[in-house]
C-alpha cells in the first residue's frame, strides 16, 4: 500500500478548493442568487406555520382580523413556493454551468499541454475525471449556496416546537430514529436513466480516448479546437437525459414528503392529548405540525453536507488537469517564402528528471533533408517532436526561417510544420478525410489523391470497398498501410519544414524507397527532418545528425561518417547488419544510388 503523502493531500485539495471557486466565480452571478432564494425560502418555511397558526385560532374565534391574516397566508405561501421553485430552477442551471466550465478547462488543458504531459494520465482515468468527477464536482457551488440556508428549517423549526409546547416537542424527538429508519429505503428508482446519462457519458468518453491516443496527431494538426467540438457533439443528448434524472428526483422528494406525515401522526397525538389538556390552541396544533415536518428535514442537510464532500473529493480528480502545463504559443509569422532553415542553439530536454538532449546545436539549411540517427533511447523523437514544437524545450532555443517556434502564432506553426509518425492516429469519418484531416482549408480530393499515391497508399486505398469514402474503421489497414495514410496525410499537407519520425518504419524496403523518392521530387520543397533506422534514408540525406546519448555526437555526410565503426554499429544496433563479420573496417559505402541502398549494403544483408 502506498503510504499517505500529507503534502500531496494538501496540495490536491488546494487544487480542488481552487477548481470549485473558479467554477463558482463562473457563476457567481447565479449563485449568489441561489443563495439569496434558499435564505429567504426558508425564511418563509419558517414564517408560514406561525401565520397559519395564528390565523385558525382567530378565524375560529371568529376575531374580524381573521381575514387579513388569511390573505397574509395566501402570501406567505405563494413565496415559499415560487422561492422554493426558484432555488432547484437556479441551482441546476448552476450545476449544469459549473460542470460545463470544469469539463472545457481540463479539456482545453489537456489538448494543449505537450503530448507527454498529456499521456501522464491513462485515457480511462482521463474519461472518469472529466465525466463523472467533474458532474460531482460541479454541484459543489450550489450545494454551498443552498446548504448553509437549508438549516434553517430544522433548527428553527425544533426551536419553534418547543417554544410552542414542549412535550409535544419532546414526542417528536422520541419517533426521530423510526424516520431515520424509514428514509433509508429511498436509494433506488432513478437507476434506469442514471445509466442512460452514463451511457452518453461513456460515448463522450469513447470520443476523448480516441482523442487522447491521437493527441500527438491533433497536436500536429492543430485541430485541437475542432476536436473539442467533436467530443462534446453529445451534450445536448446528455442534457435530455440530465433533465429526465431531475424529474425523477423531483418525485422522489415528493414520495419523502408522503412519508413525513407517519412521524407527524406521533406528534398529532401527543399534541391532540395536549390540546384537549388546554395546553394548546387548534392553531398551535397546526403550527406545532408544520415545525414538526420542518423539523425532520434535517436528514436533508446531511444528505447536503455528503454531497459537497463527495463533490470536493472528485474536484481533486478533476483539478489534477488544471496543473497541465500549456505550451507557449505566440503570435508571429514566419517571413513569407523562406527556405525553411531549422536551427537549435543549445537545446536542453528533461524528461522523468534526467537530461535526454544536452545542449543540442544544429544548424539544417531550408530545403535539406537531415536524417536524425542514433542508437534507441539516444533522443531522436525527442529531438524530432522538440524540433516540430510538439513538446518545449527546458532550454535553448528552436528557430524556423529566424524566428523561434514559441514566438509563433498556433496557426502559423502547423501550416508550415508537419508530422508524420511511426503509429498515425487516423482522424475522420472516411479513410480520404483522414488524409485531408488537418488545420486550415479543406484540400481538394484531387491533392488527397495526390498524396496518397506520395505515400503509396493509392492502390490499397483504391482496393478498399468504397475507395476513399471507406469509414476508416471499415478499411483493415495493416501497420504499413496505416503508416502510408500518416504520411499522405502530412504530404497533403507538407509546410517549409516536415518531420518524419520513424514514419516509414513498417514499409518494406521496395516501398520505403518510392515514398522516399516522392519525398524528394513530388511533394512540396521544404526542409525534411526523418527520424532513420535505415541506411538507405540515411545514404539519402544531405546531412545525417547522429545522436549518441542525447548529444549531438557528430553531423555530416552518410558516406563520411561510415569511416567511423560506431557510426556503422549504430545500424546494426537497430537491426541493419552494418558489416559481415571482418568487415568491421571495411571502406565506407560508396554514396547512396538513389534508386536504393547503398551498393555496399545490400552486399552485407
Ligand atoms: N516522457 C518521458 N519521460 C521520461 N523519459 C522519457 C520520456 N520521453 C522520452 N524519454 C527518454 O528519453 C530518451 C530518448 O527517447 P527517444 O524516444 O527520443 O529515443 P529514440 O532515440 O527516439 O529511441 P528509439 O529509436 O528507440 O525510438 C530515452 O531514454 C527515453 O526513455
Amino acid at each position: 500500500m502506498t503510504p499517505p503523502d500529507p503534502a500531496g493531500e494538501a496540495s490536491a485539495a488546494r487544487g480542488a478548493d481552487r477548481a470549485l471557486k473558479a467554477a463558482a466565480r463562473h457563476s457567481a452571478g447565479r449563485t449568489t442568487a441561489v443563495f439569496g432564494c434558499s435564505v429567504a425560502a426558508s425564511c418563509a418555511a419558517l414564517a408560514e406555520p406561525a401565520v397559519l397558526g395564528h390565523t385558525l385560532d382567530l378565524l375560529l374565534r371568529r376575531d374580524p382580523a381573521g381575514g387579513p391574516w388569511t390573505l397574509w397566508c395566501a402570501l406567505v405561501i405563494t413565496a415559499e413556493v415560487l422561492l422554493d421553485a426558484a432555488t432547484v430552477r437556479l441551482g441546476g442551471g448552476v450545476d449544469a454551468r459549473s460542470t460545463a466550465w470544469l469539463r472545457r478547462f481540463a479539456l482545453g488543458r489537456l489538448l494543449r499541454t505537450a503530448p507527454h504531459h498529456a499521456a501522464r494520465h491513462a485515457p480511462g482515468e482521463v474519461s472518469a475525471r472529466l465525466t463523472a468527477h467533474a458532474t460531482e464536482a460541479g454541484i459543489v457551488p450550489a450545494a454551498v449556496a443552498t446548504g448553509a440556508a437549508s438549516l434553517l428549517p430544522p433548527l428553527g423549526g425544533l426551536v419553534a416546537l418547543f417554544l410552542i409546547d414542549v412535550w409535544t416537542a419532546l414526542a417528536f424527538l422520541a419517533g426521530l430514529p423510526l424516520l431515520a429508519l424509514l428514509l433509508r429505503a429511498f436509494a433506488r428508482d432513478s437507476g434506469a436513466s442514471v445509466g442512460r446519462y452514463q451511457q452518453v457519458q461513456l460515448a463522450m468518453a469513447g470520443r476523448l480516448v480516441e482523442a487522447l491516443a491521437g493527441a500527438r496527431t491533433i497536436a500536429a494538426a492543430g485541430t485541437a479546437a475542432r476536436e473539442r467540438d467533436r467530443i462534446l457533439a453529445p451534450l445536448p443528448e446528455l442534457g435530455r437525459e440530465g433533465r429526465q434524472m431531475w424529474r425523477i428526483y423531483g418525485a422522489t422528494t415528493a414520495r419523502t414528503a408522503a412519508l413525513m406525515p407517519l412521524l407527524l401522526y406521533v406528534v398529532i397525538g401527543v399534541g391532540g392529548i395536549r390540546l384537549s389538556a388546554g395546553a394548546l390552541t387548534v392553531g398551535g396544533l397546526l403550527a406545532a405540525l408544520r415545525y414538526a415536518g420542518l423539523a425532520a428535514g434535517v436528514g436533508a442537510v446531511t444528505g447536503k453536507l455528503a454531497t459537497v464532500v463527495r463533490g470536493r473529493t472528485a474536484a481533486r480528480r478533476t483539478a489534477a488537469l488544471f496543473d497541465l502545463p500549456e505550451l507557449v504559443q505566440g503570435e508571429a509569422e514566419l517571413p513569407p517564402g523562406g527556405p525553411g532553415t531549422l536551427e537549435l542553439r543549445g537545446v536542453r530536454v528533461v524528461r522523468g528528471g534526467s537530461v535526454v538532449l544536452h545542449d543540442v546545436d544544429l544548424l539544417v539549411p531550408g530545403g535539406a533533408t537531415a536524417a536524425l540517427v542514433g542508437r534507441s533511447g539516444s533522443g531522436k523523437s525527442v529531438l524530432a517532436a522538440v524540433a516540430g514544437r510538439l513538446t518545449a524545450c527546458d532550454g535553448g532555443l528552436v528557430l524556423l526561417d529566424g524566428v523561434p517556434l514559441d514566438a509563433l502564432s498556433p496557426a502559423a506553426l502547423r501550416r508550415e510544420v508537419g508530422h508524420a509518425f511511426d503509429r498515425p492516429a487516423l482522424f475522420g469519418d472516411s479513410v480520404g478525410a483522414a488524409i485531408a484531416f488537418g488545420a486550415g482549408p479543406e484540400p481538394q480530393p484531387a491533392a488527397v489523391r495526390a498524396a496518397a499515391r506520395q505515400a503509396a497508399a493509392d492502390p490499397f486505398v483504391r482496393r478498399l470497398p468504397d475507395g476513399y469514402d471507406t469509414p476508416v474503421a471499415d478499411a483493415p489497414l495493416s501497420g504499413g498501410e496505416r503508416q502510408r495514410l500518416g504520411l499522405a496525410r502530412a504530404f497533403c499537407h507538407a509546410g517549409r519544414l516536415l518531420v518524419l519520425d520513424d514514419a516509414t518504419s513498417a514499409l518494406d524496403t521496395l516501398t520505403a524507397g518510392e515514398v522516399e523518392r516522392a519525398l524528394a521530387h513530388e511533394v512540396r520543397p521544404g526542409t525534411r527532418l526523418v527520424v532513420a533506422h535505415r541506411l538507405s534514408a540515411a545514404a539519402r540525406a544531405d546531412l545525417v545528425v547522429w545522436l549518441d546519448a542525447g548529444r549531438v555526437r557528430a553531423t555530416g555526410t552518410h558516406a563520411a561518417l561510415w569511416h567511423d565503426p560506431d557510426y556503422r554499429a549504430v545500424f546494426a544496433a537497430a537491426g541493419t547488419p552494418a558489416a559481415a563479420p571482418g568487415r568491421a573496417s571495411a571502406p565506407p559505402a560508396p554514396p547512396a544510388d538513389p534508386a536504393g541502398e547503398p551498393a555496399g549494403v545490400e552486399a552485407v544483408r
